[in-house]
């Protein structure tokens, strides 16, 4: 199965340039027999966070209806990243995916918010597990940036049978090895793939929080090796999976029939 990333700057507060440059990436880079398409976090007004009162999309009223075009037009399963999202008042970090017919697959919103980036000054966080949906018959999760450096929220959607784990981010330059390690790790402890798709850019002036985005997009087999890996500007990187090592790398190593929930604790 091909899958293609779209590692994009994303546009601080402007909704319409970001959409205008992801639907011409649709037209004029999508390879013809891709069959899911990932794209970044908060890929409608990026992390101009003063203005989410203005940007944000209003329960995925905008967003929704532009993905599912873009999905159904050119016959494409869409990871469609995340957008700020308002709902009852609040504004979330919300992911969504889209089937190549337009159905909404899946949406949830952020669970962790970033101190670094003030998420929590602005964005009110999820309290829904990272839960598994069926993308082009492949059962799949999807989990925003932050979220992966807490290892519980990718194991819920694996233990459930999830083979690919799609993270969609826009991670912070200085913190690059981390998003390398982590990527890498919950592919191997899970055994499943790992596609991870950054931004790039960012920019230090009055409207922003002051960071830059790696890129360094992924795809990692479940034995955790990278299949593809872009650099640090914009780049649409391909790959192709095979689902059936997903199969083969658990009954290797069978982490899920010996995991041990009765012994776990933690505390805070
Ligand atoms: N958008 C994010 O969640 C950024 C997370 C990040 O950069 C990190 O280091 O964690």
């Amino acid at each position: 199965m091909k899958i293609q990333l779209f590692q994009i700057e994303i546009i601080e507060g402007e909704v319409k340039v970001n959409e205008s440059r992801i639907k011409a990436l649709f037209e004029e880079k999508l390879e013809s027999d891709t069959e899911i398409v990932v794209i970044p976090e908060m890929w409608n007004n990026g992390y101009d966070l003063q203005h989410l009162a203005e940007k944000a999309d209003i329960d995925l009223t905008r967003s929704f209806p532009f993905i599912q075009s873009l999905a159904t037009k050119h016959h494409v399963g869409i990871i469609a990243g995340s957008v700020s999202n308002k709902r009852e008042n609040n504004i979330y970090n919300t992911a969504f995916a889209v089937s190549k017919t337009g159905e909404l697959l899946y949406q949830k919103d952020k669970i962790h918010l970033v101190p670094m980036l003030d998420e929590h000054h602005y964005l009110t966080a999820g309290n829904d597990v990272a839960e598994v949906f069926e993308i082009n018959d492949i059962k799949a999760s999807q989990i925003i940036c932050y979220d992966l450096r807490f290892p519980e929220i990718t194991r819920y959607p694996t233990s459930q049978g999830a083979k690919i784990i799609f993270y969609v981010a826009q991670w912070t330059t200085k913190n690059l090895n981390h998003w390398r390690s982590l990527l890498k790790a919950r592919a191997i402890e899970n055994g499943v793939y790992v596609i991870a798709c950054n931004s790039v850019g960012g920019v230090n002036n009055e409207n922003h929080v002051g960071n830059t985005y790696a890129g360094h997009s992924m795809v990692i087999d479940p034995n955790g090796n990278i299949v593809e890996e872009a650099g640090n500007q914009e780049e649409i990187i391909t790959a192709e999976i095979d689902i059936q090592k997903v199969v083969e790398q658990q009954q290797n190593i069978p982490i899920f029939k010996n995991l041990r929930p009765d012994v776990y604790k933690y505390s805070k």
